[in-house]
């Protein structure tokens, strides 16, 4: 896939270029208030932005806008063509190869040895011609991110792509992820309720709340990223706090069980403000941070 793909690494892009989205002014309403209100957002082209946000304020519903997976909203939606979306569930079609699935819809007399780059880039070269359902679940996503990448997007839409996943797939995801972006340069946008993930990955984290872009956070860290470092753990309060939560609450009181199920306190308090406890992928001794 390399012949075809663009590879201006991230840092070499120009500091002034048109935003490859520029949403203005979203209005979605399910029937019960805007779940969208107004939202506006730009993405310059070859960012990493992630969009966190409690749970039910509107992420999906936003990104599946600009998957045009949604009827159009209310407001002004301008997008790339070349998009795609990786989902938390992989989504192949069980009974097409992987190869096939790779490849499925894309109009290229070459569509072949382009699926098999593109599998060849996730590591997935010896499952081009297995079934999906003897995948584990960390190769169907890598699956999945290959379809993505096929498409040679300017635009990916990552939507908690590694939330199904365990921990150690999660992190090796994640750095692929990472690999890729840097390679091909698409606009990302990676929802997840990870912040550590987040910090992590993106360049640019946007908080949604009340339907809105509520914060727009920088992340100006070097790579690779490391959670112990102290900008790191700056930001990380710094976004726990636009996400109203009080870091010192869950990471410093002591497991209490409260539940049959092993529940302890500060999770069970965490939970009921919309945020699950974290950490997963840290090394030892770094303090974990709530997902959301
Ligand atoms: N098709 C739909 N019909 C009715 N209500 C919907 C629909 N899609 C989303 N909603 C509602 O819109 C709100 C926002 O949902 P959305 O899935 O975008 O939130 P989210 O921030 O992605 O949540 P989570 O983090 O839990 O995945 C929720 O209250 C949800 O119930």
């Amino acid at each position: 896939m390399s012949h075809a793909l663009s590879h201006i690494p991230a840092s070499s892009k120009p500091a002034y270029s048109k935003p490859v989205v520029s949403v203005r002014g979203l209005v979605r309403n399910f029937g019960n208030g805007n779940v969208l209100d107004g939202l506006s957002l730009d993405l310059e082209p070859g960012s990493f932005t992630a969009l966190l946000g409690r749970s039910g304020c509107g992420k999906s519903t936003l990104l599946r806008t600009l998957a045009k997976l949604d009827p159009a909203p209310e407001g002004s939606v301008q997008l790339p063509e070349e998009r795609a979306v990786v989902f938390q569930e992989p989504r192949l079609v069980p009974w097409m190869r992987v190869l096939r699935n790779v490849t499925l819809g894309l109009r290229h007399p070459d569509a072949e040895a382009r699926g098999l780059a593109a599998l060849a880039e996730v590591g997935l070269s010896h499952r081009a011609r297995a079934w999906p359902l003897t995948l584990s679940g960390g190769e169907a996503q890598r699956a999945a991110l290959a379809r993505a990448l096929v498409r040679e997007p300017r635009l990916l839409l990552l939507d908690e792509p590694f939330a199904a996943l365990d921990a150690l797939t999660r992190m090796r995801m994640q750095g692929l992820v990472e690999t890729l972006w840097r390679a091909h340069a698409p606009a990302v946008l990676l929802v997840t309720h990870d912040v550590d993930e987040a910090l992590l990955l993106a360049d640019r984290a946007v908080v949604m709340a009340n339907g809105r872009i509520a914060a727009d956070i920088p992340i100006p860290l070097a790579r690779p990223r490391r959670h112990g470092d102290p900008g790191f753990i700056a930001l990380r309060s710094r976004l726990l706090a636009e996400l109203g939560v009080d870091e010192e609450h869950l990471s410093t009181r002591e497991p209490q069980r409260t539940d049959a199920r092993g529940a302890d306190a500060p999770a069970t308090e965490a939970r009921a403000a919309g945020v699950k406890p974290g950490g997963y992928g840290l090394p030892a001794g770094a303090a974990a941070a709530p997902s959301l």
